[in-house]
């Protein structure tokens, strides 16, 4: 091994030293050094007590060098102060000085990892002395593992001596197996071709090759090399050659020696080069190893960070994986992004830290405590990116504190007794609803500040992999909503109706759709005034369409022989009486009506019952009796909300009860469905929660930011309620920024412009880098509508687990299934997509099943069945099979 020995502080190469393992530093007791650098020998030429020796070792030398003439004095108090021996090591003027301390048993063999001599004489460098002290020394190992060192310094004399060649000097030392400590004076640094022999200098990558004693069994003479990552990831392999090695130690850059180019300067070509940090070999050198600060994209030539990134889902060094990106993402964090905020906002980031640190110390589970301590190491190296430190930095603090010998006591700062530790915890848990963006998103979704400026259309932005798990899963979840508080409200309407029927029914139309009628129900056949013959056609249209779709779900009895004579079989039958909310508080919907009634007609319900909130005049819209009488609807109840369907549900003087409630509506529809369902005395069946209208659009690169723009806000003007998302794939912000100012232009042109204000600020954009990524959230969100504008929709559907219905392409705008492609748009929100489908055929059939047994038939099902009846104790079940079979064997 090479070790230098630096004399003075200022030294041009000083950088270029660096990157060998050690130095040896002369002593500088009583000098102001803060902190010595990773790898150095200090020596201690005056060193009096234990207590200065640990000094300099709790400043991060990694071996105190004590002279032969203070050694003696120190010796039992150094036994007993469990200093390793590894850092301590024994300075002797000449190897006769080492002899003499060593006969008198004053080397302390046992607690030194080193000795060091100063002054080889020339007679001694191939002798069998230095050799047999050498290997005396070394052939004991370091007790905390390691080889024990024998370093002896070749001084100018000796380098210089009767015209010697430095070099052979070196050679002839290095046999003796001792490490070679020589002075900045000797060592020199040429370019390749400038090399000329310097009287008593040796090129440091000669010196280092010689020193390291670096061989190879390779043919072509290269040094297989691996190279780390400055975090200590390996990044792969290259050969060197002396050249390479000279050149890398020159330049500091990572240089190799490539079979088909010669000299390979690491990403002369990709950019992608290398700083060198540290050259070593290793046990048995012959294999060398280079750390370096990899830049660019990596050290593969695929454009990877290692070499073996192949294997996906990796784990291993992530943190040195988030770092890089938060280096990069201080350079360019995309306008806007939370990463962005993070860095810009000082206030917002200390907080961050806090929170998490308090979550973490409040953790008690594995996991949990996993997971809190990511969260906080993750915003800990937010903080360090933007003040420029590196994972590497933090890393060598890491390791500088853990050299030290004597420890801080690890006290905090603030003594805590439990009650103020409990109480800095609430302090952080109220912080925390200030500032937690995970709060923070939930605030934002239930209680959304609509922009100051009326004429602004915004939906929030956020990136997918600034966002913790958490913060996702609140964007999974909706705009708040206070169900409770809903149901509080529905519930005397509901029990009005019940009590006081027809005449509560007409109170609250006047109460809450504000127009006073005196007819609860129209009867059919209704009388339908004539409408424009656009419409009508558009209407007929959608219905045949429609009607085509629902027929084909129509399917044929099923019969089956599960065993000779035995056979099963299932029929449906319509629900008799079908009740059909169509929403009429903000639009009147006539294409609902037509979603519920074509199907309840394909079906063959008996009864079909539609109920809608009379219109100001207090009449039903003219579209919705032309469509009531196209389904062949046998009444029109005129009510909205709650209390039509309470009407539905338990039946009125004049209102025919029903045993199943379809249709979409506001939250207080939906509220009084789910309450009626669980009423026993009502007696009924809803399709499902069909709240507020909402659509997630996935966008690639390929999508149209106007069609994008026109989807999003075809939702968003359905409801103040209503929500759109849009998650983008590989989008450039300026791509997004092209969607955004669709929203906003078109927004501007609507004529429900106000609604849409407020549904587009509970909207919002999220970044993704992947399309699995995307399905997976788009998955996890159960959207009512998912359209898919991106270049192949056909290669994501088999992933679509959740969603009422998918519009593929980017000329299937969802108003097409709204209206009139034939599809349902009656279909699950909030997340009830997953377990929930729309409206079809079948939402108005019950499955009936049958089955006919002939005497063969139970005679070849009766052992089953019987001995099932058996295991269940269930003797009449058995009886009913063996009285039967009695009968065909007399
Ligand atoms: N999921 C689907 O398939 C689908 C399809 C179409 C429409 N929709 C949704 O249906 C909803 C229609 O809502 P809408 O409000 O326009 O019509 P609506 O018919 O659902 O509700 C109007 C009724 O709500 C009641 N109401 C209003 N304010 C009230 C209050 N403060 N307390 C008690 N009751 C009150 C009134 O009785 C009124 O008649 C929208 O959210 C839309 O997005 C969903
Ligand atoms: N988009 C609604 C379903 O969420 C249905 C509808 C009716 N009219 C227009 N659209």
């Amino acid at each position: 091994m090479l070790i230098p020995i630096i004399k003075s502080k200022d030294t041009t190469i000083s950088e270029t030293l660096s990157i060998l393992p050690y130095r040896i530093y002369e002593d500088k007791t009583g000098m102001e050094v803060k902190e010595y650098e990773e790898g150095s020998w200090v020596m201690l030429k005056e060193t009096s007590t234990v207590a200065e020796l640990i000094e300099v070792l709790n400043k991060g030398a990694e071996l105190a060098l004590i002279n032969g003439g203070s050694f003696g004095s120190l010796l039992e108090e150094l036994k007993e102060s469990k200093v390793p021996a590894g850092r301590i090591g024994l300075y002797v003027e000449t190897l006769q000085e080492y002899e003499e301390l060593r006969a008198d048993g004053m080397t302390g063999e046992d607690v030194i990892g080193a000795v060091y001599v100063n002054n080889l004489a020339i007679a001694e460098v191939q002798s069998d002395r230095l050799k047999t002290l050498s290997a005396a020394f070394t052939k004991a190992k370091v007790c905390q593992g390691g080889q024990r060192k024998f370093v002896v310094r070749l001084n100018h004399e000796l380098l210089t001596n009767n015209g010697t060649k430095a070099i052979d000097v070196l050679k002839a030392v290095a046999e003796s197996e001792v490490e070679i400590g020589l002075e900045i004076q000797n060592i020199k640094i040429d370019e390749i071709e400038d090399y000329v022999e310097d009287a008593g200098k040796v090129r440091l990558s000669d010196a280092f090759i010689i020193a390291s004693k670096l061989n190879t069994d390779r043919q072509d003479g290269l040094y297989t090399t691996v190279v780390e990552d400055d975090t200590g990831r390996c990044l792969g392999v290259g050969y060197s050659s002396k050249d390479s090695i000279s050149e890398a130690i020159r330049t500091l850059e990572g240089v190799y020696y490539s079979r088909k180019r010669g000299l390979w300067y690491k990403g002369k070509t990709s950019g992608s080069t290398q700083k060198l940090r540290q050259i070593s070999v290793d046990c048995d050198a012959d294999l060398l190893r280079f750390v370096v600060e990899q830049r660019g994209s990596g050290f593969c030539h695929n454009d990877t960070w290692i070499c073996f990134d192949w294997f996906t889902g990796d784990h291993r060094g992530m943190l040195g994986k988030l770092s890089r990106i938060l280096e990069e993402r201080r350079a360019n964090a995309p306008e806007g992004s939370y990463t962005q905020r993070l860095f810009n906002d000082n206030a917002l980031l200390h907080d961050k830290i806090m929170e998490e640190a308090a979550e973490l110390c409040e953790a008690t589970q594995g996991n949990d405590i996993a997971w809190e301590a990511a969260d906080l190491i993750y915003f800990a190296l937010v903080k360090c990116a933007s003040q420029g430190v590196k994972l590497s930095q933090i890393e060598k603090n890491l390791f500088m504190k853990s050299k030290k010998l004597t420890r801080r006591p690890g006290n905090s700062k603030h003594k805590m007794d439990d009650t103020t530790r409990s109480s800095g915890a609430k302090e952080h848990k109220k912080a925390k609803i200030e500032v937690d963006s995970k709060a923070e998103l939930r605030t934002w979704l239930g209680h959304v500040q609509l922009p100051e400026d009326p004429n602004v259309y915004k939906m929030r932005r956020f990136d997918s992999e600034q966002l913790t798990s958490l913060e996702v899963a609140e964007l999974v979840n909706r705009p708040l909503i206070d169900v409770s508080a809903i149901k509080e409200r529905v519930k005397p309407i509901i029990e009005a109706v019940q009590q006081r029927g027809d005449k509560a029914i007409l109170e609250l139309t006047e109460k809450f759709d504000g127009v006073k009628t005196e007819t609860v129900v129209l009867k059919a056949p209704f009388d339908v005034p004539e409408l424009s013959p656009s419409v009508k056609e558009a209407i007929d249209a959608a219905y045949t369409n429609i009607k085509t779709f629902h027929q084909a779900q129509m399917s044929n009895p099923m019969v089956v022989e599960t065993l000779p004579g035995v056979v099963c079989s299932r029929f449906s039958r319509a629900i008799e009486r079908v009740g059909l909310y169509v929403p009429g508080g903000s639009a009147i919907l006539p294409s609902s009506a037509l979603m519920l009634g074509v199907p309840a007609q394909v079906a063959g319900c008996n009864q079909i019952v539609i109920a809608t909130p009379p219109n100001k005049q207090g009449k039903i819209a003219d579209e919705v009796l032309y469509v009531a009488s196209l389904v062949e609807a046998s009444a029109i109840v005129m009510a909205g909300g709650a209390q039509a369907v309470a009407a539905l549900a338990y039946g009125t003087e004049t209102v025919p009860k029903v045993d199943k409630i379809f249709g979409p509506g506001n939250q207080y529809v939906t509220a009084a469905k789910m309450l009626v369902q669980s009423d026993n005395d009502a007696m009924v069946a809803i399709d499902m929660p069909a709240g507020p209208s909402e659509v997630l659009v996935i966008a690639d690169s390929s999508s149209n930011a106007k069609f994008v723009a026109s989807d999003l806000l075809s939702q968003a003007e359905h409801g103040t309620d209503s929500q759109s998302v849009l998650l983008t794939v590989g989008l450039s912000d300026q791509q997004i920024f092209e969607i955004e100012e669709q929203v906003q232009q078109q927004s501007l042109k609507l004529t429900r412009r106000d609604i849409v204000r407020h549904s587009i600020s509970k909207s919002y954009i999220l970044q993704f880098s992947s399309m699995d990524r995307a399905i997976e959230f788009s998955n996890r969100y159960a959207p009512e509508h998912l359209i898919l504008q991106i270049e192949d929709p056909e290669s994501v559907m088999d992933s679509v687990v959740n969603a009422g219905s998918v519009f593929m392409g980017h000329y299937s705008p969802e108003s097409c299934g709204d209206y009139a492609s034939g599809t349902n748009h009656t279909l699950p929100t909030y997340g009830y997509s997953k377990m929930y489908s729309g409206v079809n055929t079948h939402s108005f059939l019950k499955f009936i099943t049958s089955q006919h047994l002939t005497k063969e038939g139970l005679a070849n099902l009766s052992s089953s069945v019987i001995t099932l009846a058996e295991v269940e104790g269930l003797d009449a079940h058995k009886n009913a099979v063996v009285v039967r079979l009695e009968d065909c064997h007399n």
